[in-house]
């Protein structure tokens, strides 16, 4: 039997509806709006279209998002200087930055230049620790969403086997700390892994974060286990050979429409929880 797809729109719809309302109560108690601010450098059409789509969720849900955008010939210093400003902006409860900045930039000390109380894309040193030590820190989006999802179907994780196939800082490595927190016996796949196929056909669960379109085969999938493919290469294809995945998977999500829509959602959540923090 096909595998059953973890329906992330939905998810994130039901993630989107609870926050409005919570926007809405904060509001008319004379709360301020919850405002996040996106932060883009350079023109990447793919990184533009993310922002957007982040700035109209906000929108959506009655937040306030606050856009800026420098050039591509931004020096670290001047984005570090930009960063530094909302930090210290009372108005603002989220930042993101969003990745990848051009190579020039060095990305780690400008994730780094975000106060961990407005690192809502869960990027900073710190969110990551907090996260591993389970202490509350915010959540790094992507993978912070694949949990969500996975919690939404009640899909246990607990002595499950799980193989996250990509070591990123804010993908492969936080997802690995995630199923580790949820009692999931965790092995990260990365490119010097002799044997990838070896290791996803053991698992219960596989998170495909490769960035490389269908790296992982169909007939790798073990009979019964859950897929989640935060793949998002070009043309709406995930990391995972989806059709003949499904095939033996029991559970999977779909490109478009599984793990991106969770990962807003959960920009969004945080970015509530900052703000509540902050009132
Ligand atoms: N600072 C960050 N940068 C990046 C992150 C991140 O979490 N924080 N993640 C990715 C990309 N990304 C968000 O930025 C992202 C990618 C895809 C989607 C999404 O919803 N995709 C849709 C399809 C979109 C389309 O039709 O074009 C889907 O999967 O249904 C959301 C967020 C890299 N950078």
């Amino acid at each position: 039997m096909p595998a059953e797809l973890l329906d992330g729109t939905k998810t994130a719809n039901e993630i989107l509806g609870k926050i409005r309302s919570q926007v809405a109560v904060r509001v008319a108690g004379g709360g301020s709006k919850p405002t996040l601010a996106t932060v883009l450098v350079g023109a990447d059409p793919a990184s533009i279209t993310y922002t957007r789509m982040k700035r109209k969720r906000c929108e959506s849900v009655g937040m306030r998002s606050l856009k800026v955008e420098l050039p591509a010939e931004t020096t670290t210093e001047q984005l570090l200087a930009e960063i530094e400003k909302l930090g210290n902006d009372p108005g603002v409860h989220g930042i993101l930055l969003q990745h990848p900045c051009p190579p020039h930039i060095d990305e780690r000390a400008a994730f780094e230049a975000i106060p961990t109380a407005k690192d809502v894309d869960g990027v900073t040193l710190g969110s990551f620790a907090d996260m591993w030590f389970g202490l509350g820190g915010f959540d790094s989006c992507t993978p912070g969403g694949i949990m969500r999802l996975l919690r939404a179907y009640d899909l246990p994780l607990s002595g499950k086997r799980a193989v996250v196939i990509g070591r990123s800082a804010i993908l492969g490595k936080p997802m690995a700390g995630l199923l580790l927190a949820a009692d999931a016996t965790v092995t990260i796949c990365h490119s010097r892994t002799p044997d990838v196929a070896a290791a996803v056909r053991e698992a219960d669960v596989v998170v495909a974060a490769v960035g490389r379109a269908e790296f992982v085969k169909g007939d790798w999938i073990k009979p019964g286990a859950v897929v989640a493919d935060a793949g998002y290469n070009a043309g709406n294809v995930g990391d995972v050979e989806h059709a003949a995945a499904a095939e033996r998977a029991a559970w999977i999500t779909p490109v478009p429409g599984g793990v991106g829509p969770m990962t807003i959602a959960t920009l969004l959540e945080q970015t509530l929880v900052a703000a509540e923090r902050d009132a």
